[in-house]
């Protein structure tokens, strides 16, 4: 079987996605000036202190069986290995079969966790070859099954767990020591109190920062060392976790209050200290009681963002500036309902406000055309104990917690889901949106797939095919009346990425809220009017989000710059060129420097000089 597979023929035939991985920006070497900022630009190669089997338990090193014979036979893995030798095509072609046959997703998410543990480069190359299949695996939704199954799941560790037993900056200093890479730029952490809509997963979370910081990878080439995946572990009050005789965390309940708020604290001053002022901490999955009040803590403290509030706000904004291209209404002119209220929900709306701001309304009258309900109903003015961030969007309006009526009274242009509450846009909600719009804007942010507030075909069904519709999750096309929609997901992956691309390379000490909307204006203008007139999808390919990551870090950088806390000097001043010399290639790479190594260290050991073949399946 594998034997077909390999053969040519039957790559073909298997018709694997075209590559669409970065390769290396290789200049013309005829350019001399671009040959010059390469030279500069390209992290150099420096032949691993690793040999022998050690090598080959080394995932970011091994190639498995695409050493070469000159590899195998300098760095002491000759015999080691099958005599045959792969391609990393051959390589990725066999898993891809591999997981194609596999029985399920969480199967499939098995069989890339342990390729993931073996071989770095060639869960890349498989991921970013085929992003469209595999982002759903690794990311969302079938991320949020492993972390419900983590304890049957486990295998390898990846990524640090910091204890409340920790508490204290010297502990947490020691444990990021531990950590086997030194330069580690960006850091993704949870206290799994929030994981997607599923809640406290505790230390089971830890799959988010690993599905996180792999996009980080795959979708803007954030070099994996530079990566830290972190899971904070104050107990979980999920009594089901704290039954189950698997569960990996601490067997407690959440530590709140006092204690909590110190180990956080010392965390952050921990991975400065350790790391560097400007190492990125992306705040992923945290409680409603905590998401916004610790990016209020250390937003101008430290250089961090919080996802779910600025990342999600970002992506939404996007898909509503696409979206105005085919209502021909500005946002300033729509009005918008959303379902929850929490951390996602509110940032949105925050950042529908500045963008209506920039639009010629004042705060209020923005605030105005905002609608929020939550787990109470309607937020309305008779609410008692309104947090300052809700006030400004309560209203003078009978209380409800019925969608349906705001939806009726209101008459909005959006609505835009982000409760967790699946099924929540019923047909009657959604045909009333569209009895009221020409073309209704219907987001169902909540993630995973079971929690999303309805489904695509839902969507455009009870629109008549009207509906311009996204979701946190994807979903299958749909086919209506011999049309063809192509749903958009309105997932924060389109940001975060590139966000963090342009801090880590331009060493951004701080990440206001004017970065977000500008990524959001990014994606929105990469939206094709194919895209939306043909398929009615509002944001860019899956596939395409590599390239936007740089548009998003060259026009951060050129913002950041601008107002100085960009900090890596010399400026770069071709950005783009500079990004594309310095990511991460999901191409194996020579592993022996030879400018220096060969053959000095040849006469040294006496190794014999192989004639350099290409491989090939020859080589059998
Ligand atoms: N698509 C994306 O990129 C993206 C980004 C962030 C969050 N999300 C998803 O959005 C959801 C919410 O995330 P969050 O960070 O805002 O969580 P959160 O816990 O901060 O907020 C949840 C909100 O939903 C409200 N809610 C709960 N039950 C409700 C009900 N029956 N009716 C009305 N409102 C109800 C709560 O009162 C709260 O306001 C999650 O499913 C998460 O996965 C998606
Ligand atoms: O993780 C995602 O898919 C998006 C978002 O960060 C979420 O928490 O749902
Ligand atoms: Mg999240």
């Amino acid at each position: 079987m594998i034997r077909r597979a390999l053969d040519c023929g039957s790559l073909r035939s298997l018709s694997l996605s075209p590559v669409c991985g970065v390769r290396p920006n290789l200049p013309d070497p005829e350019d001399e000036k671009a040959m010059e900022l390469y030279k500069l630009y390209r992290p150099e190669r420096i032949t691993p202190a690793k040999r022998g089997i050690e090598l080959l338990k080394s995932p970011g090193l091994n190639k498995g069986m695409a050493f070469s014979l000159f590899e195998r036979q300098y760095l002491g893995i000759h015999g080691l290995l099958p005599p045959a030798f792969m391609t990393e095509e051959q390589q990725a072609y066999r898993i891809m079969l591999r997981i194609r046959e596999a029985p399920n997703d969480l199967a499939r998410y098995g069989i890339l966790d342990a390729l993931q543990d073996r071989n770095e480069k060639l869960f890349y190359r498989v991921l970013c070859d085929n992003i469209k299949e595999l982002m759903p695996i690794v990311y969302t939704p079938t991320v949020g099954q492993a972390c419900q199954q983590f304890g049957s799941i486990y295998k390898n560790p990846k990524g640090i767990y910091i204890t409340i037993n920790d508490n204290s900056i010297s502990k947490i200093t020691q444990i990021l020591s531990h950590w086997p890479h030194q330069d580690v730029k960006a850091i993704v952490v949870t206290d799994g109190e929030r994981i997607l809509g599923l809640g406290d997963l505790g230390c089971y979370g830890i799959g988010i920062p690993v599905g996180k910081l792999a996009l980080y990878v795959a979708l803007a080439g954030v070099h994996p060392e530079w990566c830290l995946p972190v899971l904070i572990d104050v107990g979980t009050d999920n009594q089901a976790l704290l039954n189950d005789p698997m569960y990996t965390g601490l067997r407690r309940n959440r530590v709140r209050g006092k204690e909590y708020d110190r180990l956080i604290d010392n965390f952050m001053k921990a991975v400065t200290k350790r790391f560097g002022m400007d190492t990125l901490i992306q705040f992923e999955d945290f409680g409603n009681a905590n998401a916004y009040r610790l990016l209020d803590r250390y937003q101008q403290k430290y250089c961090m963002f919080n996802d779910d509030i600025q990342g999600t706000a970002s992506v939404v904004v996007a898909g509503l500036l696409a979206s105005t291209r085919v209502t021909k209404k500005k946002l300033s002119q729509e009005k918008f309902v959303f379902l929850g209220a929490g951390g996602a929900a509110t940032g949105v709306a925050e950042m529908c406000v500045g963008q209506m701001v920039t639009e010629g309304l004042t705060e209020q009258e923005a605030c105005e055309r905002i609608f929020m309900i939550d787990i109470d109903g309607l937020i309305t003015k008779k609410r008692a104990n309104l947090s300052e961030r809700h006030q400004k969007f309560a209203k003078d309006l009978p209380d409800t917690r019925n969608l349906l009526e705001v939806v009726k009274t209101v008459k909005p242009g959006a609505i835009i889901g982000a409760s967790t509450v699946a099924g929540a846009f019923t047909e009657e909600v959604i045909r009333e949106m569209a009895a009221n719009n020409a073309r209704p804007i219907i987001f169902a942010l909540s993630n995973p797939t079971s929690k999303a507030e309805c489904t695509a075909e839902a969507a455009y069904k009870y629109t008549n095919g009207t509906a311009l519709f996204a979701s946190g999750s994807p979903f299958a096309n749909v086919e209506l009346n011999g049309k063809l929609f192509k749903p958009g997901q309105g997932n924060n992956a389109y940001i975060f990425p590139g966000v963090a691309l342009g801090v880590v390379l331009f060493k951004i000490r701080h990440i206001d809220n004017e970065l977000f909307l500008m990524a959001a204006r990014k994606v929105a203008e990469s939206v094709t009017e194919k895209s939306m007139n043909t398929y009615s999808r509002i944001y860019p390919r899956l596939k395409d989000i590599r390239e936007l990551s740089i548009k998003i870090a060259v026009e951060i950088a050129e913002h950041c710059y601008r107002n100085g806390t960009a900090t890596l000097y010399p400026e770069p001043e071709d950005k783009e060129q500079f990004i594309r010399y310095q990511v991460h290639t999901v191409d194996y790479e020579e592993l022996i420097n030879r400018s220096y190594d060969w053959p000095a260290k040849d006469k040294q050991h006496g190794f014999p000089i192989p004639v350099m073949k290409r491989h090939s399946m020859d080589d059998e």
